[in-house]
């Protein structure tokens, strides 16, 4: 069994976008992380997007296994160098391919062991798309840098009542009745359940899933995806041993009490799962990727460029980031044990 306090490689956490509030979530995070428990991690980035909003103590570190020395007395920061200076709230080409690089960074330490997870900052996906960028986001990046396909990439967003898994991402929502389909359920709600017991240490997790149309189609009436490619997909789950219940009308599925009945919910579109986690707890969500080989998660919120660089930036949803991340890592020792 894998002990809580037993040391663990550092996290690596990227800034993402050096003009968004990454750089000040991250800082913010060290300054706190007596008081939060948080264990040792370390910057990935541009340290000159720290300097421009932060003025504590940071360390520049070479490798990983440095960030354990300094951490308790400076920010400790693997320092990428980003081309044009960074400007806090005004995003570039070289900030974009910074972040990338970050991440790119990141995932490597990772995968080899160097760290124990990676986090990672907030991006600018416009940006991103904008130098060349040709996955949605970070998750199908990270998936591919992991030799593991997009559909087997599961994006979980998770707050203290809630966990929400969005079938199908980021993709227009005209697209999306047709990007449905049952295999695509099937595998969501397998990796989903698997992560939940590897990462989550819940031995036999309820799942519920949510239907398309309002009153999940009203048998029929209201649209077909519910009958023709949602139910069926419950039966496959239930079938692989998978205590899996759905489709269920999605509108009644976030109140206190269905919460309670569920250990996650398979939603069929991104804003029917991000909407009810991001208002209940936009100061605290995390984005997780499951079916990954490495553990990473992500605060749930964006680069916020409007704010960026006025010290009024929340730490929250960072903090329960890397605290999750952590936790994520010792259930998944402790399942392999
Ligand atoms: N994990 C990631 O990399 C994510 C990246 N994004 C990207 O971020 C960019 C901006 O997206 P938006 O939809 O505007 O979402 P956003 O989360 O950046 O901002 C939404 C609102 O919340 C506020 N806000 C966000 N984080 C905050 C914090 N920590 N403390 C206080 N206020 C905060 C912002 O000022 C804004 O009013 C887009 O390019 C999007 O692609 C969005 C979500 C996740
Ligand atoms: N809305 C969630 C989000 O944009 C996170 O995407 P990713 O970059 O973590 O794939």
């Amino acid at each position: 069994m894998s002990d809580r306090n037993s040391p663990l490689a550092p996290f690596a956490v990227t800034l993402g976008d050096p003009a968004g509030i990454g750089p000040e979530v991250v800082a913010k995070s060290w300054a706190v992380r007596e008081a939060q428990g948080l264990s040792p991690f370390f910057a990935i980035g541009d340290v000159r997007a720290i300097r421009q909003v932060w003025s504590g103590p940071i360390a520049a570190i070479d490798t990983p296994d440095e960030a354990v020395q300094f951490f308790d007395n400076a920010l400790p920061c693997l320092h990428l160098d980003g081309g044009a200076e960074p400007v806090p709230g005004l995003p570039n080409a070289d900030g974009a391919r910074g972040a990338l690089h970050a991440l790119e960074v990141g995932i490597g330490l990772t995968k080899t062991g160097s760290a124990s997870a990676i986090v990672t900052g907030p991006v600018g996906k416009a940006q991103l798309y904008e130098v060349g960028f040709t996955h949605p986001g970070q998750t199908e990046f990270i998936a591919e840098r992991c030799g593991i396909s997009p559909d087997h990439a599961v994006m979980m967003l998770a707050g203290p009542s809630l966990r929400v898994v969005p079938v199908t991402i980021h993709i227009p929502l005209a697209q999306v009745p047709s990007a449905l389909s049952t295999e695509l359920i099937r595998v969501r709600g397998q990796i989903t359940a698997r992560g939940l017991q590897r990462q989550f240490g819940i031995d036999n997790p309820r799942l519920v899933v949510a239907g398309l149309n309002p009153h999940a189609g009203e048998n029929g009436n209201l649209g077909r995806e519910e009958i023709e490619i949602i139910a069926p997909a419950v039966e496959l789950l239930r079938a692989d041993g998978i205590n899996a219940h759905g489709p269920f009308s999605p509108d009644g599925m976030f109140h206190p009490a269905a919460r309670e009945s569920y250990d996650a919910i398979l939603c069929m579109y991104h804003d029917q799962a991000l909407i009810p986690l991001k208002t209940l707890y936009f100061d605290e969500g995390v984005n997780m990727t499951l079916g990954l080989p490495i553990v990473r998660t992500s605060p749930d919120h964006g680069t916020a460029f409007g704010i960026a660089g006025k010290n009024i930036a929340s730490p929250g949803a960072m903090i329960a980031a890397i605290r999750m991340a952590e936790q994520s890592a010792r259930n998944r020792l402790a399942h392999a044990a």
